[in-house]
């Protein structure tokens, strides 16, 4: 059988805001890849067995002292490095070049002249100048800058400021450019990647939709045998996915289970079963434990408590589901790379713990079932082209995600029957207006957030003492960092007379406008 994760590179991480987008540029080259740490132990860099290894930018300066450094482990893998940025500064430092900071920062766009004798950028140009050198449009952000190279190496680019923006020892295969080739503004950044990727590290393409889900099909039938798996099953993308993949693979040994926690959105409960039945013809068990839940919440008001409370119940009542059939031995959910990455920094200690996400952070240590997640290696983008390959309604894999923990973090402090309602109502009138004006697909997502301030308005000459609706809706690739939405004023006009005009249990509507940092994406 092909084996796609034979094909490897590994990405070290130095910090830099990127570093998910290099990984994501690798995969779309059709090439396995994964994140570690730069300061992982370093057997795991030897156990890798990468075909190349990829250092990322970072914020640090390798002129300062205590600056991350590069891992014995990766020079004696002998395999191609490329170091971007910060991982070309601290190449051109480790291996007897010099470093400089103080010199003119570049930020944003630049234009290089690359010397087209290196097999990284040979034939690769936007241009030619009148020299015949190649030209190329990329985008910086540095201070610091390499100012001299280290024996064994060419120079292979240059800017107007920076003398050195790319360096290159063919003979150990070793490169560096002080530019993202990651990110969409470098022009031909994706195919410099697949030229470091295909003909220098020597990868093929085999990380396809199609192999993906041959492979996982494949290793999931192993693992689970003949015993019966219980799917948590949400109805976002994650969770639909790993229906539509399982159902595949093990068919009627699969049985998904829907929880309704009374913390959806409006009708949300009906129209997952719908989606399933219609799409799918898989059998899912819809548990209605929406008292259960509220009971549990009552008087809580503190969110990680709030978070935690749910995450317990949700695995509860999988167990108690699992008990009722036999034979079930697996509990499968819709975890994602991204959802791994955040949680091994936490439990690294680097990162702080800023929310516990239900499906990672918030699982109970002693577990009954046995976990099954076949998109754990997998990024969103990756997920939803599976989805598609899968079958999936194009409705189901664009949706914006939505949390385990639903409107219970967006309601703030105590989770309230009755202003979840309301909420519910506010929320579905955002979220249809955002369809009709063709806006949904713009943002990332969107939702509205019940806030227990009550405000004074006049309506109808009357007085009205209510509640306030806060709108948020974001922009973003990873939901790591987020933009706030910058949706025309009409828009939301309409949208905040009708949430008023239809809702009397609210006064006023106002626009979330702060970014991710400093804020989160949900309010709790
Ligand atoms: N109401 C629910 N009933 C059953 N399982 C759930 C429910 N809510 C969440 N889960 C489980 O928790 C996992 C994580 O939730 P998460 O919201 O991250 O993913 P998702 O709902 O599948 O996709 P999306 O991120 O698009 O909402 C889901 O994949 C699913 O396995
Ligand atoms: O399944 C989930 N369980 C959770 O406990 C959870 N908390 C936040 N989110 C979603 O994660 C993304 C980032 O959200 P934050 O900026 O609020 O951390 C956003 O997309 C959030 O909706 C969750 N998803
Ligand atoms: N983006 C980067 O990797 C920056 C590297 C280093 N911090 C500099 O300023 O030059
Ligand atoms: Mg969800």
């Amino acid at each position: 059988m092909l084996d796609i994760h034979a094909d490897r590179i590994l990405i070290l991480d130095y910090g830099s805001q990127y570093t998910q987008l290099i990984a994501r540029r690798v995969r779309e080259a059709g090439v396995y890849c994964e994140i570690l740490p730069w300061d992982v132990d370093p057997a795991m860099i030897s156990n890798f067995n990468a075909r190349g290894v990829i250092l990322s930018g970072g914020p640090e300066s390798v002129t300062a002292s205590n600056a991350p450094t590069l891992p014995q482990a990766v020079l004696a893998a002998d395999v191609p490095v490329l170091g971007i940025c910060y991982g070309m500064q601290l190449l051109a430092q480790s291996l007897g070049g010099t470093v400089e900071g103080g010199h003119t920062q570049e930020f944003g766009y630049a234009e290089i002249r690359a010397r087209g004798h290196t097999a990284l950028l040979r034939d690769i140009e936007d241009r030619v100048n009148d020299e015949g050198h190649g030209l190329l449009d990329v985008w910086m952000s540095h201070g610091d800058r390499v100012t001299a190279l280290p024996d064994g190496f060419k120079l292979m680019a240059s800017t107007a400021d920076v003398p050195i923006a790319g360096m290159a020892d063919a003979e150990r295969n070793i490169y560096g450019v002080q530019f993202h080739p990651e990110v969409t503004h470098t022009a031909q950044g994706q195919r410099i990647l697949g030229r470091f990727l295909h003909d220098i590290c020597g990868c093929g393409s085999a990380w396809t939709p199609g192999n993906i889900i041959h492979d996982a099909t494949a290793r999931v039938r192993e693992q689970v045998g003949q015993d019966k798996v219980l799917l948590a099953l949400s109805g976002g993308v994650d969770s639909s996915v790993v229906a539509a993949l399982l159902h595949k693979a093990i068919g009627d040994q699969l049985v998904c289970v829907f929880v309704d926690n009374g913390l959806l959105r409006l009708n949300e409960g009906d129209q997952v079963m719908k989606t399933f039945a219609d799409h799918l013809g898989v059998n899912v068990i819809r548990v209605n434990a929406q008292e259960r839940f509220m009971a549990a919440l009552a008087g809580e008001s503190d969110p990680e408590a709030k978070r935690k409370i749910i995450g317990r119940l949700f695995i509860e009542v999988f167990d108690e589901e699992a008990a009722k059939l036999s034979d079930v031995k697996w509990l499968a959910q819709g975890t994602i790379y991204p959802d791994v990455i955040e949680s091994a920094g936490a439990s690294t200690g680097k990162a702080h713990v800023i929310k516990s996400h239900h499906n990672v952070g918030g699982l109970p240590e002693q577990m009954k079932l046995k976990l099954v997640e076949p998109l754990r290696e997998l990024f969103k983008d990756e997920v939803r082209r599976l989805g598609l390959e899968l079958g999936l309604p194009r409705e189901s894999v664009f949706r914006h995600p939505f949390p385990g923990p639903g409107l219970a973090v967006r309601m703030l402090g105590e989770v309230d029957p009755q202003a979840a309602d309301t909420l519910r109502v506010a929320d579905d009138i955002f979220i249809s207006e955002l369809r009709a004006a063709g806006l949904y697909d713009q943002v990332s997502q969107a939702f509205a957030v019940w806030l227990p301030v009550k405000s004074v308005g006049v309506t109808g000459d009357g007085r009205r003492y209510a509640p306030v609706i806060a709108l948020r809706a974001v922009e973003t690739i990873d939901f790591m960092t987020a933009r706030w939405a910058h949706l025309p004023y009409e828009f939301l006009d309409k949208v905040s007379r009708r949430i008023v005009n239809e809702i009397e249990g609210v006064s006023r509507v106002v626009y979330d406008v702060s970014g991710k940092p400093p804020a989160t994406i949900e309010w709790e």
